[in-house]
């Protein structure tokens, strides 16, 4: 299969863990015998420092002409100062506006070995597995106004949806419930917000079109402590952009890091962006070591969806697997023994992986 990718790396660490994603298809294409090409281009506050804005026209054609994007993060200290049209994160709320990605899967599953991991009780954690379906184009990121006013003595911010947006998205999560274990919550602040009592509305109106799939309404800040003290009561969870956001970080810790967290950005046809869910990490920018898993899982999911190559996502998620129940893990996995690698290391144990099941297949085919 001949596919056509465009790499953002952007800024801090994503300039580093966009390398590992690409190594890791470039091993996974041999492996299968496909053909993925590769256009790197910029976004973020390196795209201001070299063409003056976050996401250059260039970016955005680029993209729109290929057959999937891979992101690795944006912003950092340096650019924090900017005019709000001129900040790193524009490019990354632009590029999704344009490309129409307003269904952002956010899936939650920990590995085994890194139970321990995580700061939360290891009988709390066991077993989670859930997909935050998060709307991605619209809310209080995207409504006008948006402005300081009164000579900036006061501000607003708008949180608007249309019906159609609000549809497409519980319609998105209904269908992954549907694949999963058919159990939704819809999360909102209904008890105040009236744009959360119409996104309540119609997820009421689309149960009965997924009679299989079992709903419930939980008021955001609730599920927010739901999710940490009972988070294997989760399947998928629905919600809006900027509670999506909050609460897809808090999620996290059921991982171990934010590190390991892969996303995927997704239109209507299943053309996709992505991402890792973690931003530039400005603390460990340039050290080499930042964990390069959610960006690889990432591609993975890029493969899944966008390419209909589940083997091959699957080969990627198995080494992740295998390489973490060998015991390596990166500095940001508060773990005690095995060994802790680098950026670099880390990726060089996935690829070895992947090219050890060629090896593995070949013995395998001189048997048959
Ligand atoms: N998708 C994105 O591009 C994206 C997402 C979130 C934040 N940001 C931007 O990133 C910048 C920094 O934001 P922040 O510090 O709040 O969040 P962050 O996600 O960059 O970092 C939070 C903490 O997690 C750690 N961390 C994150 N990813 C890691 C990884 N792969 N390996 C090891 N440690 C990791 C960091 O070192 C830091 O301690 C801001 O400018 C923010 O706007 C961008
Ligand atoms: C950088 C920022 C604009 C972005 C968001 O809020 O969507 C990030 O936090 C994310 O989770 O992808
Ligand atoms: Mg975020």
């Amino acid at each position: 299969m001949k596919k056509h990718i465009v790499l953002l790396p952007g800024d801090g660490i994503g300039q580093e863990v966009i390398t590992s994603a690409q190594e890791v298809l470039n091993a996974v294409a041999e492996e299968f015998d496909h053909s993925f090409t590769f256009d790197t281009k910029d976004i973020g506050g390196s795209a201001v420092d070299l063409h003056g804005t976050p996401l250059p026209q260039d970016t955005v054609d680029a993209c729109k002409n290929a057959d999937a994007v891979l992101l690795g993060a944006v912003g950092g200290p340096k650019w924090d100062q900017l005019p709000s049209h001129l900040r790193p994160e524009k490019g990354l709320l632009g590029i999704r506006k344009e490309l129409d990605l307003f269904a952002n899967l956010r899936p939650i599953k920990g590995f085994p070995k890194l139970l321990h991991a995580s700061p939360l009780k290891e009988h709390v954690v066991k077993g989670s597995d859930l997909l935050i379906v998060r709307e991605l184009t619209g809310g209080l990121y995207f409504g006008t106004p948006s402005e300081r006013r009164d000579n900036g003595h006061s501000v607003v911010d708008t949180l608007a949806y249309t019906r159609t947006e609000i549809e497409r998205i519980v319609d998105k999560a209904f269908q992954c419930a549907q694949l999963r274990r058919k159990q939704l919550t819809s999360v909102d602040k209904a008890n105040v917000l009236e744009s959360s009592k119409l996104w309540r509305e119609i997820v009421d109106e689309k149960s009965s079109q997924y009679p299989d799939v079992t709903v419930e309404h939980q008021l955001v800040d609730s599920a927010a402590m739901k999710l940490i003290t009972n988070p294997t009561a989760f399947d998928v969870i629905v919600t809006e952009n900027m509670f999506g956001d909050i609460l897809s970080d808090e999620a996290s810790v059921l991982t171990g890091s934010l590190g390991m967290l892969p996303s995927a950005s997704l239109r209507s046809d299943n053309f996709g962006l992505y991402e890792p869910v973690h931003g530039s990490a400005p603390d460990i920018a340039g050290l080499g070591l930042a964990n390069p898993l959610a960006m690889i899982l990432s591609a993975a999911l890029m493969l899944r969806y966008s390419f209909q190559l589940e083997d091959e996502a699957k080969l990627i998620e198995d080494a992740v697997q295998s390489v973490l129940d060998d015991g390596y893990h990166t500095s940001d996995l508060q773990l005690e023994g095995g060994q802790k690698l680098g950026t670099k290391e880390m990726t060089v144990q996935i690829v070895e992986y992947i090219k050890s099941q060629s090896t593995t297949n070949s013995i395998l085919n001189c048997y048959v």
